[in-house]
């Protein structure tokens, strides 16, 4: 696991305290919601399949939103969401797995839950439709991926560069994620889905992360391959530029490829 290398300070900070914290005391067997079947309903429908995050607050966030997370979770699907993200990460992004669970009972869409998760046990917390996880951070990604399914868990392996992605191919995985945020310096580049999008074979359901916040990003994600997008910081609008309705900020995404005015 890399721990030590080019990572800024609050991704240190972040692994420090992941790797402190428990699992849970029993093995938890899911029974998910199918994420492929969810991408399918979304394209049917003419949506932009959008994962919307909820997401308090992070390292590069400019504020908290201490909202209900299961009502912003519902206003997410009403603007047209395909699947929601929660983060259960405490520390760092103001998670928990109380909100997961929250959000799991009062939609009906798939769940990803967005954590540090580094080892077997980190799995059982809560249950979740999808699991993040991150190739850099796992030393056997093929042995917590087995874990994952085993506990009946979804699997997004999210990478950052062409070396990651042979990782998480060798590991078995089947939806992957480009992360366009650089976890050196937080910044975030959308080329950076562009140049590991090629690579990707097209039987893996492949997810574009991080950076993305207008209608026009939404376009060039999808015209590079994205089957998906994943989306915290434009919807949940921490600075509270658009009087932070997560509701119209979904849609204005969701609706991207119908709506080009
Ligand atoms: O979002 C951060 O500040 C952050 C900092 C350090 C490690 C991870 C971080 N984000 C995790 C995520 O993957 C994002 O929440 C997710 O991809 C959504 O990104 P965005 O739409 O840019 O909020």
């Amino acid at each position: 696991m890399e721990t030590t290398g080019d990572l800024a300070a609050s991704v240190r900070s972040i692994l420090e305290s992941a790797g402190e914290r428990g699992g849970a005391d029993a093995v938890l067997d899911v029974d998910p919601r199918s994420v492929e079947r969810a991408l399918e309903r979304a394209e049917a429908d003419g949506r932009v399949p959008i994962i919307a995050e909820v997401k308090p607050t992070s390292p590069t966030s400019d504020g908290v939103r201490n909202d209900d997370p299961a009502t912003l979770a519902q206003e997410m699907v009403a603007g047209g969401a395909t699947a929601i993200s929660v983060l259960t990460e405490p520390t760092h992004f103001g998670g928990s797995a109380d909100a997961l669970r929250d959000v799991r009972a009062a939609v009906d869409v798939p769940v990803l839950r967005k954590d540090f998760v580094l080892e077997e046990a980190h799995l059982d917390l809560v249950e979740a439709d999808l699991v993040l996880l991150i190739a850099r951070f796992v030393d056997d990604l093929a042995g917590l991926l087995a874990a994952a399914r085993d506990r009946g868990f979804q699997v997004l392996v999210e990478v950052h560069d062409r070396a990651e992605l042979e990782t998480a191919l060798e590991a078995g995985a089947e939806v992957i994620g480009v992360n366009n945020r650089d976890l050196a310096r937080l910044e975030v580049d959308l080329e950076t889905f562009e140049s590991v999008a090629p690579h990707v074979p097209d039987d893996v359901t492949l997810i574009a992360e991080s950076g993305i916040s207008t209608p026009a990003d939404v376009r060039r994600m999808r015209e590079a391959g994205a089957d998906a997008l994943l989306v915290g910081s434009a919807i949940m609008d921490h600075a509270g530029e658009t009087d932070g309705d997560v509701r119209a900020n979904t849609r204005r995404l969701t609706t991207a490829e119908t709506d080009t005015t």
